[in-house]
């Protein structure tokens, strides 16, 4: 159909409360029963195809309880990699031929499907298989997905309807946009569900046909997320999902000639080693990949000494320990002014020891457990640190525990020392690294804290004086891809916040956004001239 159409307007779906007495808590902890007695097997899905892949088992299991296995993956190995590539260019002419309407449509439909049936299955599964907790799970894996497919549809139609301003006479110049030439290997991290819906999904809308690797400790609901898309009506060979650690299947499709693009989220060492290799291939591929990478963090927090402190308290407290730390746009470190620090403190600090952490399917629990025994190992080694070193204090938390389900408690680390390791790595966990500064020091302490971390993903300023919150916009420029005033440096929606960071956290093109998709097109001018000339000689020559 060449007309052209208007999708419906998108518009954010709103979270449910899930307050007891509501039909959503019903049906959620019906469906949290039910995922919890069985034990599902996690296929790979090439071609449309379901299949265990040839390589080791891994169980997947409930982080809160880590002797209850919800399924069993087997690790994707190079023939299934080959399988799959072979699949996706076997469905690449059928998809790109289809009217972006079509395309559209599906996603529009999964959406919907989303937010109605299917919206307690895929938050039941981000509960038990990434421990969020209901509400954490809500804004994760319903809201946030659902906005990435609406608001995908509505800036494919703008960057589509996007044609050259100026034709000359006699001449019509037309732009048409061209998926990539090859396949988009979508490679996804553990921590939302969203995204991992989003990375191979975008590329498919703008006609691209996809790998996607989810990561091995979300293969429950990233297996959950390709029935929902088959039943939205995604053809087969368009999305082949891989389950696995990668290895293998980068060892093939990155060293393959039609890799035309990467679309990462995960943590920046990974991110070096995919984008180097790709660097050793370079020769080999038919096209450049476009190579699109968001990563990992060290978001913080500056409080001036004109900032609310109940404002800064509930900053600290969401921003660090809600999703257990484990956001990429979770506040790890803050720079408090001593008198801001002296009126909050010890309500911070009670508020924090008093944080209900536990198994997430007790709705009263505020964090669940990090998401495996490597993290657990990462956080207990950076604590144990903190208490014998005599430049750091633990002021709240500090307990870890794994005997059920990896738990490590709220931990508040205070340190004299702003260049301490706490403030420049990530830690992906909840632990959040406080440096108290008298409050004349305020500009000095800003510009150590702008470049100390490699990162530059999220930031808030928390400040009452508007010329200090001019004067931070403007310092910390570019220390943030995500800049917050007076709130937590974290919980950017589609649509409202487009999301993504420079430096070292990525190529910030700012995911559900104009500016993703448009890294999926290789577009084409197209020039059509009227009444062509005949005669090669310049009117002058005569
Ligand atoms: N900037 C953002 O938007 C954003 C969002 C979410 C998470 N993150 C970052 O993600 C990290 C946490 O996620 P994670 O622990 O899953 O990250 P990770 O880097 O360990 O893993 C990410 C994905 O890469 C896969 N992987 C690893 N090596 C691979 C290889 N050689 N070939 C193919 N796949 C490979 C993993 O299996 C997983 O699917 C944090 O650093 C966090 O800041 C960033
Ligand atoms: N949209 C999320 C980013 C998720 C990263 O892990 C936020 O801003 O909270």
């Amino acid at each position: 159909m060449d007309a052209i159409t208007t999708p419906p307007a998108p518009l954010n779906e709103p979270n449910l409360t899930y307050a007891p007495g509501t039909p959503e808590r019903a049906e959620l902890e019906a469906e949290l029963k039910l995922q919890e007695a069985r034990q599902l097997e996690l296929t790979a899905t090439i071609g449309g195809q379901k299949r265990m892949g040839g390589g080791p088992e891994v169980r997947v299991v409930q982080p809160h309880d880590h002797q209850h296995v919800l399924g069993v993956l087997k690790g994707s190995t190079q023939a299934d990699a080959r399988d799959a590539i072979a699949a996706a260019q076997e469905a690449a002419p059928g998809w790109r031929a289809l009217p972006l309407d079509e395309r559209a449509a599906i996603l529009l439909k999964a959406a919907e499907l989303l937010a109605g049936p299917w919206r307690q299955r895929l938050n039941a599964a981000t509960m038990l298989g990434q421990s969020k907790t209901a509400f954490q799970a809500e804004i994760d894996a319903a809201c946030e997905l659902i906005d990435f497919w609406r608001f995908n549809v509505h800036y494919a139609k703008q960057i589509t309807a996007e044609q050259p301003i100026a034709n000359s006479r006699g001449v019509w110049n037309r732009t048409d946009h061209r998926p990539l030439e090859g396949f988009v290997y979508a490679i996804t991290p553990f921590n939302f569900t969203a995204i991992a819906g989003n990375l191979p999904t975008a590329p498919a809308l703008m006609g691209n046909t996809v790998l996607w690797k989810p990561s091995p400790t979300q293969q429950v609901a990233a297996h959950l997320t390709m029935e929902l898309l088959e039943e939205a009506g995604l053809p087969p060979g368009v999305i082949n999902m891989l389950p696995g650690d990668g290895i293998d299947v980068s060892a093939v499709a990155l060293a393959h000639p039609d890799l035309a693009g990467i679309h990462f989220t995960g943590s920046t060492p990974t991110f070096q080693h995919l984008w180097s290799t790709v660097g050793q291939n370079i020769a080999g591929y038919r096209s450049y990949p476009r190579i699109v990478g968001e990563t990992g963090g060290k978001d913080f927090i500056v409080a001036h000494k004109s900032a609310d402190p109940d404002v800064t308290r509930v900053a600290m407290l969401r921003g660090a320990f809600e999703f257990q730390g484990q956001k990429c746009s979770a506040a790890s470190r803050a720079y408090v002014s001593r008198s801001v620090w002296d009126a909050m403190r010890d309500e911070f600090l009670a508020e924090v020891d008093a944080i209900a952490v536990g198994d997430v399917t007790d709705f009263s629990n505020f964090m669940g457990a990090v998401i495996d025994d490597r993290a657990f190992a990462k956080h207990k080694k950076a604590i144990a640190r903190a208490k014998e070193s005599s430049t750091l204090e633990v002021l709240a938390g500090g307990d870890v525990d794994d005997s059920v389900g990896w738990f490590v408690r709220p931990t508040v680390i205070e340190s004299s020392d702003p260049t301490d390791e706490m403030f420049g790595t990530e830690y992906f966990g909840p632990i959040l690294a406080v440096h108290v500064f008298d409050d004349e020091d305020f500009e000095s302490v800003v510009a150590q804290m702008e470049s100390f971390a490699p990162y530059a993903l999220t930031g808030s300023i928390i400040a009452q004086d508007r010329n200090v919150v001019a004067w931070a916009r403007k310092e910390l420029r570019f220390a943030a891809g995500n800049f917050y005033v007076n709130d937590k440096p974290t919980g950017a929606v589609v649509g409202q916040q487009p999301f993504g960071g420079a430096r070292a956290s990525g190529t910030n093109d700012k995911a559900g956004a104009p500016s993703n998709l448009q890294r999926w097109t290789s577009p084409r001018s197209i020039k059509e001239t009227f009444d062509p000339p005949k005669d090669y000689r310049y009117p002058y020559m005569g």
